[in-house]
């Protein structure tokens, strides 16, 4: 008799086996599956029907030459892809990723974790992910065109309303997915408002959904804040990264009363003890697009080059920029000053030991898929307000962001305590997600 474990086990040696050398997609897998145990026991069919095998499997890949000339009239050759992981729930729905760092390993590890992100949102969207290794730090505005419309020129022919729906991530805001809708409507002769999220206000894009991943991040945290008895209001935060995500948790935590100390980018930390100063980080970051070192050009701060955010002292932290930049050694400093919250705006930002360190010592851990879920729920929005061709007020929107984010919460909270771990958000999240995913499966058949 095979126990529900060793199954796992077995099913996650295949994986590393069938894809190898994609390190983070094996780290995600290896995340979700180790929470399962207990699913199976209790849904003998999961494993019958090879539920677990099949979601491991992308159902489409798709690897594409982007080529596109720079400036100077050079030949440029950058590398596109596009992974569907999932369509149980959902056309497939995720942002794409522009950033050098970028190859299949990466795009499969945040599409895996986007089928079970999606399926907590409670909206019918199915989990894919996207991008290429083009770097656009230091490309002028033309040569973001130009890549976007090669790059989209290809992809097109993938996507739809019903089929497929990008957005953004990391190198990809507004400016991109403008230059994409752009290339989409020109190429396919339809305004097909639903085929991409993240869009301007001004042409189709749902009001909050630039805000939505930084807020709802900061709404899970309230509420798991809230469930231990405790508040947002009046604690010290520190959130790395700089960019969208990073941003808008800011603002929300300001508004709900904490004080946010430092943040970062990829080259440096920001320490401002009074409080960071959001106005001049907006026009740094999002008008003016330079480095955060400038920051301190302007106000009494420190910059520390190539320093660690985590170290300094904090009662919540928020990792908003990139996988895996909080490691052991980070999670057990912020564990021995006090930290009490960590939620992730960003996508598999704690390593498998920092994950371990929280959860052993008992903090409000909110892991990336349910924590920074709001950016795709928010997406969805978007999606039924373009099907309806209508525009919800900011207010509106907010509030059913908010809402969202409660469910997700409760859901992961009363399903942890229903498979015996109160408390741990990771198996409540994975569970929630999963579950949703594998009833949708075992529907459908064999396919
Ligand atoms: N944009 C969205 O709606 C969503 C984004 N996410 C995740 O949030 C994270 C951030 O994404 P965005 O803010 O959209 O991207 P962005 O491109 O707007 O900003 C990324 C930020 O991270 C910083 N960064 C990158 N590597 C770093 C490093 N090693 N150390 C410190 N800072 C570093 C960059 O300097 C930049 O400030 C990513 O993990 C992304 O997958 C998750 C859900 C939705
Ligand atoms: O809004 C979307 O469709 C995708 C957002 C995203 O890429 C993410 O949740 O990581």
């Amino acid at each position: 008799m095979v126990t529900p474990s060793e199954q796992i086990e077995h099913i996650y040696r295949q994986v590393e086996r069938r894809n190898p050398g994609e390190a983070e997609f094996h780290q995600a897998v290896r995340e979700v599956l180790e929470c399962l145990g207990p699913v199976l026991a209790k849904y003998p069919e999961y494993a019958d029907q090879k539920i677990i095998e099949r979601i491991c499997e992308p159902e489409r890949q798709l690897i594409f030459r982007v080529p596109w000339q720079d400036d100077r009239g050079v030949v440029q050759i950058a590398r596109g892809f596009r992974v569907g992981f999932n369509s149980a729930l959902g056309p497939y729905k995720g942002g794409l990723r522009f950033h050098p760092s970028v190859y299949l390993g990466i795009i499969k590890f945040l599409g895996f974790e986007q089928i079970f992100k999606n399926a907590l949102t409670g909206l019918p969207i199915g989990g894919a992910k996207g991008g290429s290794d083009f770097d656009p730090k230091g490309r002028s505005d033309s040569e973001i065109m130009r890549f976007c419309q090669s790059f989209m020129t290809t992809l097109c022919h993938y996507l739809g309303e019903y089929t497929d729906v990008p957005a953004g991530d990391i190198g990809v805001g507004a400016r991109e997915i403008g230059y994409l809708f752009g290339q989409y409507k020109r190429i396919t002769n339809r305004y097909e408002s639903g085929v991409l999220t993240g869009k301007s206000p001004e042409w189709g894009g749902a009001l909050v959904r630039r805000e939505a991943t930084g807020y709802g991040t900061v709404y899970f945290v309230e509420e798991m804040l809230k469930s231990r008895g405790d508040s947002i209001e009046g604690k010290r935060c520190t959130v790395s990264g700089s960019g969208n995500v990073a941003i808008y948790a800011i603002e929300k935590l300001q508004q709900l009363g904490a004080k946010v100390i430092a943040c970062s980018d990829s080259n440096g930390i920001i320490h401002d003890p009074r409080g960071i100063d959001l106005t001049l980080l907006k026009q740094l970051k999002e008008v003016e697009r330079r480095r955060i070192s400038d920051y301190t050009a302007h106000r009494d701060a420190s910059y520390v080059q190539g320093g660690v955010i985590w170290d300094i002292p904090c009662d919540v932290a928020l990792p908003c920029a990139t996988q895996n930049e909080l490691d052991e050694t980070s999670a057990k400093t912020l564990v021995r000053n006090g930290c009490v919250a960590v939620g992730e705006g960003a996508n598999m930002p704690t390593t498998p030991g920092g994950v371990r360190t929280f959860i052993g010592a008992g903090i409000a851990y909110g892991p990336g898929k349910a924590a920074n879920a709001g950016g795709v729920a928010t997406s969805a929005l978007e999606m039924q307000q373009n099907a309806s061709r209508d525009a919800w007020t900011f207010e509106h929107t907010e509030r059913r962001l908010h809402e969202i984010m409660k469910n997700i919460h409760q859901d992961c909270f009363e399903t942890a305590k229903e498979f015996g771990s109160p408390g741990n958000y990771l198996i409540g999240a994975n569970i929630v997600g999963f579950r949703r995913v594998a009833q949708a499966m075992l529907a459908f058949g064999i396919i």
